[in-house]
Formats: C-alpha cells, structure tokens, sequence
C-alpha cells in the first residue's frame, strides 16, 4: 500500500523584507499565493529511508537525507518515536531552486504522506510546527490558497481569495540559491534602515475581490533587485513579458523564475508564447491561482 500527496508551487504576491534579525533570518509580510503546477510526494513501505525523484530538474534534486522531503520524513518519525521506514518519490513538476518553493511542498508532501503511511495521526498543529521547523515556507506549501506570513514567513493568517488569476511563469537556465539572495538584499541596503515590513491592504483587498487589474497594481517583490543584481538577464525576460501583454511582471520570490500577470486564461496562453518566442527563458508555463495546499490523493 503507498499514499500519494499533491503539492502545489506558490508565487509571493507581495514579499516585504525587513532588516537581517540577530538569528540571520529576516522578518517578512509574505503575502503567498498557491499555484497550480505541483509535485507529487509518494510513500511507500520500506526498510529503511530512500528517496527517488522523476521529472525534468530531477537531476537537481538531492537523493540522500538532506533532500527535504526525507528531512520531513525523519523529524515525523522522531517525535513519534519510531523508525523512518520509507521510499519517498517524488514527481517533480515545479523548477528546482527557483523561487516557487518547490522543496517546502516535497517537505510538506512527505509529511502528510508519512503521517497517512504510518498512521501516527498528528494533529494540524503539529504537522504546521514540524513544517516551521523544516523552512521558512513549508507551512504554507501544506495550507495552499493564499496566506500572510509573518515572523519568517512561518507565521500564517488565510486571506480569502475571489476569483481565478492567471498567470505565466517562465523558467530561467540555472538557479538561484536563497541564502545568496537574501545577502545580497542585505548588502544592497548596507548603511541604511530597512522599513519594517507591513503587507499592503490594497493588495490583501485585489485579492479579495479577485481584480487581476488591482493586484497587477499592487504586487511588490523586496528581493527583486537583490535577484536582477545576482541574475541580471532577468531583465530581458521581464520587458518580454511586459511587451507580451502582461498586467504585472515580477520574480517570484528570490528568483530566477519570473511571474506575469495576465487578464485571464486566454491572454496567459498568448503572453506564454510571446516568452517563448522572445528567446529570454528555458520554458513558459501557464498556471492558475488559487490553488489548495498538500492534498492526499
Ligand atoms: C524567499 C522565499 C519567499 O517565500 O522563498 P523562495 O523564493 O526562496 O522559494 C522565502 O523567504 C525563503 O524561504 P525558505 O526557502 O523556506 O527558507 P529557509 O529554508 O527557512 O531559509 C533559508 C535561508 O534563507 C534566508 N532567509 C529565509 C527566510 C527569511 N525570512 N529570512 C531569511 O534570511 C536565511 O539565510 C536562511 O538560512
Ligand atoms: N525535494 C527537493 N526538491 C528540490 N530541491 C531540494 C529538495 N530538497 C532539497 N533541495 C535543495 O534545495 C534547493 C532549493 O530548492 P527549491 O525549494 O526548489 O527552491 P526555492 O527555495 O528557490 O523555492 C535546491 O537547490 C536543492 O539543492
């Protein structure tokens, strides 16, 4: 008998970074949105814990014990108290290190996949404070829809969403490591005080009230520049998109991925070709918004 888990991507709709805190961590309003292109987490019987891994950037993917799907996979049986006796394989359809959390949802997925296998039973709570535990954006990856994050993002209060977004995604050649981006944001503000970091009701309001135009208006990535500095020819695939129709254009996260907001589903597809066609990017993909968090198939 195997259990399988569905975990989707997220884009940060709005991501405001305040100063480094003395733990190296910085304090967030992490306006998460759930995407709908996803990983798949399988577990099943085993002595002992192995993890395989399918799919385009598999060979990305760490296979031994610090992939964070085994890392989810060994805190559950720890608290627990027994064995983490488990083939984990994932199905990976979200880019490797590219800013859309693509290890949070294998974590996330393992989590819930392990608990269901083992039958230990954890309660919500417990399975959000072993997600805090593994990385800042794992909580998120198991509630999906779209969420505030505060504290490191870890923190999460559900914001309602009123309709469908639509948007492209389109992947870069090569990555980009998170740690990296996060110093650059701090060199790049070296000398000066960092604002603290408040979401923006304007924007909590666009997505309650589904209005693509008003969220287009209103999404801000803080560690956009700190992306375009490490990744500079991310700035040839934004103007792409731009030039493609799209409502907003943004990086998603800490990057290299690159987010467009279009009017609705038939302009996503449009804007997706003309990112193709302008030779800026490795692929586009077309996905919609909001989308549920880790769910058992
Ligand atoms: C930037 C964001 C936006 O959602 O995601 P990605 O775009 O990478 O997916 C997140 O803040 C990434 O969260 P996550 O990838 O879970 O990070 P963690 O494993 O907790 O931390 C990795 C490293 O990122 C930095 N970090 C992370 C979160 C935070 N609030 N402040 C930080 O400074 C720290 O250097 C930390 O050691
Ligand atoms: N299950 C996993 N899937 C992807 N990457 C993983 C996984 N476990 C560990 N990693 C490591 O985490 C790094 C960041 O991956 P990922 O979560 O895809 O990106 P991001 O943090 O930009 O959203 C990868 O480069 C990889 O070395």
């Amino acid at each position: 008998m195997s259990v399988t888990v569905r975990v989707p991507a997220k884009v940060n709709v709005q991501l405001a970074v305040g100063g480094a805190r003395p733990d190296g961590f910085h304090d967030l309003a992490n306006v998460f949105l759930a995407v709908g292109l996803y990983d798949e987490v399988t577990a099943a019987p085993a002595d002992g814990l192995t993890v395989t891994c399918a799919g385009p950037d598999a060979h990305q993917v760490p296979l031994d014990h610090s992939n964070l799907a085994a890392r989810a996979a060994l805190a559950l049986a720890e608290r627990h108290g027994r064995t983490a006796d488990v083939h984990l394989h994932i199905a990976k359809d979200i880019p490797v290190a590219g800013g859309m959390a693509g290890g949070s949802a294998d974590a996330a997925g393992a989590l819930l996949a392990c608990d269901a296998l083992w039958g230990t039973g954890a309660s919500r709570a417990e399975l959000l404070d072993i997600c805090a535990e593994l990385g800042s954006d794992v909580p998120f990856s198991l509630v999906g829809g779209a969420a505030l994050g505060t504290g490191r993002g870890e923190l999460l209060t559900p914001l309602e969403v009123g309709g469908a977004f639509h948007w492209v995604f389109a992947l870069a050649d090569g990555g980009l490591s998170t740690p990296a981006v996060y110093r650059e944001f701090d060199r790049l503000w070296e000398g000066r005080d960092v604002p603290v970091p408040e979401a923006s009701p304007a924007l909590v309001d666009a997505l309650r009230t589904g209005d693509a135009a008003a969220l287009a208006a209103t999404v801000t990535n803080d560690l956009q520049p700190a992306a375009l500095s490490l990744f500079p020819s991310l700035r040839a695939t934004l103007a792409a998109g731009e030039a493609g129709g799209a409502l907003a254009a943004l990086v998603s996260g800490s990057g290299p991925t690159t987010a467009f907001l279009a009017k609705d589903a038939e302009s996503a597809h449009s804007l997706a070709d003309a990112l193709r066609a302008s030779g800026t990017c490795r692929a586009a993909r077309v996905a919609a918004s909001p989308a549920p968090g880790a769910t058992l198939l």
